[in-house]
């Protein structure tokens, strides 16, 4: 797909064209659970950090899975780099996600057997486009983001269950980071930390996202993180729980 010669016809297609995320009256609802979710509108720009807050339950995971392309909403859009990203096939979705979102999940999914340095790698192997951003020395990139996030280079060697949470998170972070991608998700990810790491991973990860001029939605459920953040959302305003 080429992004560049995506056609515009109406205000809100620039609109959202010159967005690197955009939700439109979207409505979501899980099978089977009677809590349901609209959102009327949000809009990410490129470099935007917004944080999403909300009690537990209250969908932040949800959410993500629907920006992410992991599922779709019943109706309204998700519009992604200018895409009609809900639209799309699953396949298309995945081939969108491999190559414009990096993702660090809450319990950081790294390939336990494979170690530090290949599973920051990994992204490059599934994604030409973000190979490409690399040029192509996949392995430079993963050391310079290793070194950057201050993994110690003694570990890198290791299989990623020999590192601490500390450690396995900013190996999850470099993974999402490598080939500079639009939008970074991140869910929940400093839970587990004490204060002083949790800033300091934020300060890393935000330093990071900004020389690539990323777009990032960091999801958690302590309103403290928020002020280092330039947009705010509480996900119990977008809750429809049923009378
Ligand atoms: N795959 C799924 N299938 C069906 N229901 C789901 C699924 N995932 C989440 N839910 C439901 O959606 C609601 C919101 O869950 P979600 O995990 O998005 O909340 P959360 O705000 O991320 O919670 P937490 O902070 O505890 O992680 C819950 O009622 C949950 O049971």
């Amino acid at each position: 797909m080429n992004w560049t010669t995506a056609t515009m016809t109406t205000p809100d297609d620039a609109r959202t064209a010159s967005a690197v995320l955009t939700i439109n009256n979207m409505h979501f609802q899980w099978p089977r659970n009677a809590t349901a979710w609209h959102i009327p509108d949000l809009q990410l720009r490129a470099g935007e950090h917004g944080f999403l807050h909300g009690a537990s339950g209250s969908g932040k995971s949800t959410l993500l899975a629907l920006l992410a392309g992991l599922t779709v909403p019943q109706s309204g859009k998700i519009t992604l780099l200018g895409q009609h990203f809900s639209s799309r096939s699953r396949r298309q979705r995945d081939r969108l996600r491999a190559d414009h979102i990096g993702i660090i999940f809450q319990q950081f999914n790294l390939v336990p057997y494979l170690p530090a340095i290949d599973n920051v790698q990994l992204p490059g192997h599934f994604s030409r486009r973000r190979r490409e951003r690399v040029h192509d020395a996949l392995y430079d990139a993963a050391r310079h983001l290793l070194q950057t996030l201050a993994v110690p280079e003694s570990l890198w060697r290791s299989p990623v269950t020999a590192l601490s949470v500390g450690q396995q998170q900013r190996v999850a972070a470099a993974r999402a980071l490598l080939g500079a991608p639009e939008l970074i998700l991140a869910d929940e990810p400093t839970s587990a930390l004490d204060t002083d790491n949790r800033d300091r991973f934020l300060e890393l990860l935000m330093d990071q996202a900004r020389q690539a001029n990323s777009t990032i939605v960091f999801v958690s459920h302590d309103p403290a993180l928020g002020r280092r953040f330039s947009q705010h959302h509480d996900m119990q305003q977008w809750q429809e729980v049923p009378a």
